[in-house]
């Protein structure tokens, strides 16, 4: 029989704000232990939380982002349940009325190779709600010791309905989300300081059935290569439970990414009982059409339509518009190097293959990097107008990364402007032909290709400052073609 893997998932982010979401204390990240904490996180007797307003603009950004509909009531309610992790035995969440509702995520598949778009899909969201992240367990050999600088971090959960069909969609899921949620300026999503943080729903049904299956949920997946790779595994699991005769059992399972094995960390058969009520000491918080348009005007392009920008407007090959579109740095680099003029595709050229190459190599960042939008816009003229030639430019381009002067100083100070001095030009042409008969006689036979030696040759003898298309002229002239 063929199986269909069905898959939702939820992911949880941190939001990035400065203080934690009912105090003021502040939110981070790799500090001493319980030092990001006050009576508030420690649900000291009489402390009242007091909402962080930056909190609810961000989840409210996060939403009109991904396209939910806002809630025009923002309320509270209490999740009950008792764990050393949260002090006040129940977490501040949202439970009938969450704050997003709907909205998608568009997703690229893998395409044919690595040049070509793959297909798009918009996978729906059920929802998205704001709550309280918790503390941490640090287990050691004989004890376990409770951290609380997470604890009261603003933290939301973001829904998938059940509409992802493979491993790989997960994946496109989760990066094409951590993208516009990075450069809508949400969260940073570091999975490795657990930022974002997924676990995955996963059930097979034939292929044709419509009902879903039992699901079992994958917890601890933490990097998004773990998420394919656990979800791959899982589904594989659940084949060959279900074709040796044996039923899939509702649980929650433990995927380790080292391994690439997973193990039941308990059976889901009862449904929590977290008496959700509304929490007394919060007041609900109406969101009015003002609030919600001035947040909107901060949406940033979506990345994906900056991409279609990119290929259709500029005309620039997928591999660079797959390079320069995820990372807010670089798409702004490109298009203010474009505002100044640059022509679209030569500037991706210089920025995909030379300076990215090169702040590689040399470790550094982008915004490290002494080659600023104007050298390259620069540059780009000085090859487009023909004052130097195309081999001269990556002289100058390295130069310039090492010395951060602009590429007409270079220039200027190595001479080494394009020569399109026809009197040298036909000298040197003259003595290519002179030197290399068989070419010539290739050539005059009928082969184009002949001419490349020769011009290489006139090249050579310029030191690459020869105007190449004065070469082929000359070179043509003079052979009599
Ligand atoms: N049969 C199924 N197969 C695969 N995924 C499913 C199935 N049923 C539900 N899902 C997905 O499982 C997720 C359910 O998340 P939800 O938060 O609603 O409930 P939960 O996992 O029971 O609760 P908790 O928040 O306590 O983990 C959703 O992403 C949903 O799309
Ligand atoms: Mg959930
Ligand atoms: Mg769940």
């Amino acid at each position: 029989m063929k199986y269909e893997a069905v898959i939702g998932l939820e992911v949880h982010v941190q939001l990035r704000t400065a203080s934690k979401m009912f105090t003021r204390v502040a939110a981070g990240y790799g500090e001493p232990e319980n030092t990001l904490v006050d009576p508030v996180v420690l649900a000291l007797p009489g402390a009242l939380p007091v909402l962080n307003k930056e909190a609810l603009d961000k989840i409210i950004k996060a939403g009109l982002i991904l396209g939910c509909d806002i809630a025009p009531v923002c309320k509270w309610d209490r999740k009950n349940y008792f764990y050393p992790d949260s002090p006040k035995n129940y977490q501040i969440s949202q439970y009938d009325q969450p704050i997003c509702l709907g909205g998608a995520v568009e997703i690229e598949l893998p395409g044919p190779s690595r040049n070509v778009m793959g297909e798009h899909k918009k996978i729906a969201l059920t929802r998205i709600h704001l709550e309280e992240d918790v503390g941490k367990l640090n287990h050691g050999a004989v004890e376990s010791l409770v951290d609380y600088n997470r604890a009261g971090t603003p933290l939301m959960e973001i829904v998938s309905e059940p509409d992802l069909r493979s491993a790989d969609e997960a994946f496109a899921f989760l990066t094409s989300l951590r993208i516009a949620l990075v450069q809508g300026g949400i969260s940073d999503c570091d999975m490795e300081k657990g930022q974002m943080r997924c676990d995955a729903n996963i059930s097979i049904r034939p292929v044709g059935e419509t009902k879903l299956g039992t699901k079992v949920e994958l917890k601890n997946l933490n990097s998004i290569s773990f998420v394919r790779d656990g979800i791959a595994h899982e589904i594989r699991r659940q084949i060959a439970v279900v074709e040796a005769g044996g039923v899939i059992v509702q649980e929650t399972r433990d995927y380790d990414g080292q391994t690439g094995a997973s193990q039941s960390l308990r059976s889901k058969e009862m449904a929590h009982d977290y008496r959700y009520f509304p929490d007394p000491d919060l007041m609900p918080v109406k969101v009015d059409e003002a609030w919600k348009a001035r947040i909107k005007a901060t949406v940033p392009e979506h990345h994906f339509d900056r991409q279609r920008r990119y290929l259709d407007q500029f005309g620039l090959p997928y591999t660079q518009t797959s390079v320069l579109v995820p990372d807010t740095a670089y798409s702004a680099y490109f298009e203010e190097t474009v505002a100044l003029g640059a022509k679209p595709q030569a500037a991706a050229n210089l920025i995909c293959n030379n300076l990215l190459g090169e702040l590689a190599a040399a470790q550094l960042e982008l915004s490290a990097s002494k080659v600023r939008p104007a050298h390259i816009a620069s540059l780009v003229k000085l090859t487009e107008s023909g004052v130097i030639s195309s081999s001269i430019a990556k002289e100058v381009f390295a130069a310039m990364f090492q010395s951060g002067e602009m590429p007409d100083v270079i220039v200027e100070k190595q001479g080494l402007k394009q020569s399109s001095d026809t009197g040298e030009l036909e000298k040197w042409v003259a003595d290519a032909i002179t030197a290399d008969p068989k070419a010539v006689a290739q050539f005059k036979s009928g082969n184009e290709k002949a001419l490349n030696a020769l011009k290489g040759a006139v090249m050579k003898a310029s030191k690459g400052k020869a105007n190449p298309q004065l070469v082929d002229q000359i070179v043509r002239k003079q052979l009599g073609a």
